[in-house]
């Protein structure tokens, strides 16, 4: 089985507003609310391309009740822990530029926690765990370690994407697949990155020090495939972009559907870059229609 974990789900409330001026009253175009959170996107982009996975993380609150009640329209199974405080709401401004505002999180209490990691106590070495996102302040730093020791101990795989130390201390359990964008990756090294060169020579860093597979996301302008065979530039079908939000989340889903299957990085990799851009070129997320139509015009070459 394949389980994701949010351990921050989130509404995402995405706005539109044509000219956005700070300080007067502006008006929405239209409005659009959205189950969000990593984990939880990736769980419903699996199911878009019929791959069943559990969902799970904390989840609290009218805001959690919203994501639950969609997520069991879409058929997305879950196995989330109840938490007192709301799930919280994420702001998508989209104007000229897309702006986002999201929330730290609701308080996840001692018990809370320790119910999730109890979760991990039942996990098979023939299971995949999808570990995405922030975790809420309250949970203490090593959350995310005692997770990966639960999951590694009983030999399953991990998919982790998150940033900074939780990222770096994942890394010698040899997650499957760690994903930073270019953004994530400079923080993580605190560098400026600025020719494919520099970027696939700190995302070889990921892969010396653990990672099975590193793919640094590049959003409109492809992404780079880092494995122990090679490293591979991905070039983005062509489209109108609507709503890039989720586009991470959907290129881990394409690739994990498809590697956990084929077991040919390369050809996970382009399915991640086709759900990606169906992602970035949709309202909402994917539709497994898009993303078949855009894989043939996916290009990658070794580099
Ligand atoms: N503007 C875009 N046009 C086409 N594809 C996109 C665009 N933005 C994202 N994608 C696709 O989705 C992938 C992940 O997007 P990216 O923005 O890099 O991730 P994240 O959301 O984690 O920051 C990209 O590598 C690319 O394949
Ligand atoms: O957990 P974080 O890092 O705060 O991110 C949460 C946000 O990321 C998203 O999962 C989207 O992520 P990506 O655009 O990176 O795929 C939103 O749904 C959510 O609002």
């Amino acid at each position: 089985m394949i389980y994701t974990i949010t351990l921050n789900p989130s509404i995402d409330y995405v706005v539109p507003v044509k000219e956005l001026t700070i300080g007067k009253l502006n008006y929405m175009e239209n409005d659009l609310k959205l189950p969000g959170g990593k984990g939880i996107n990736v769980s419903r982009i699996l199911k878009e391309i019929n791959v069943e996975t559990t969902a799970l993380g904390f989840i609290g609150g009218f805001t959690g009740d919203f994501i639950s009640d969609w997520l069991e329209k879409d058929r997305v199974k879950t196995d989330f822990i109840p938490i007192e405080g709301d799930t919280r709401i994420n702001i998508k401004l989209k104007s000229d530029a897309e702006t986002e505002i999201n929330g730290q999180g609701p308080v996840i209490t001692n018990a809370e926690a320790y119910q999730l990691l109890t979760q991990m106590e039942s996990a098979e070495s023939t299971d995949t765990f999808i570990l995405s996102g922030s975790k809420p302040p309250s949970l203490p730093a090593n959350y995310y370690s005692k997770m990966i020791e639960g999951i590694t101990g009983k030999e399953a795989e991990f998919v982790i994407d998150t940033t900074g130390e939780a990222l770096k201390k994942a890394l010698p359990y040899k997650p499957l697949l760690v994903k930073p964008n270019q953004h994530e990756l400079e923080q993580l090294f605190n560098v400026q990155l600025y020719t494919t060169e520099d970027i696939s020579h700190y995302g070889k860093k990921l892969l010396e020090a653990g990672a099975k597979h590193v793919i640094v996301s590049l959003a409109g302008d492809g992404a780079l495939l880092i494995t122990k065979d090679g490293i591979y530039k991905g070039i983005n079908p062509k489209g109108l972009v609507k709503n890039s939000v989720g586009a991470g989340d959907s290129m881990i889903a394409g690739f994990v559907g498809d590697y956990l299957v084929s077991h040919d990085p390369v050809k996970a990799f382009k399915m991640g870059i086709a759900s990606g851009s169906a992602t970035a070129f949709s309202n909402d997320l994917a539709k497994k229609e898009e993303i078949l139509s855009l894989l043939p015009q996916v290009e990658v070459t070794s580099i």
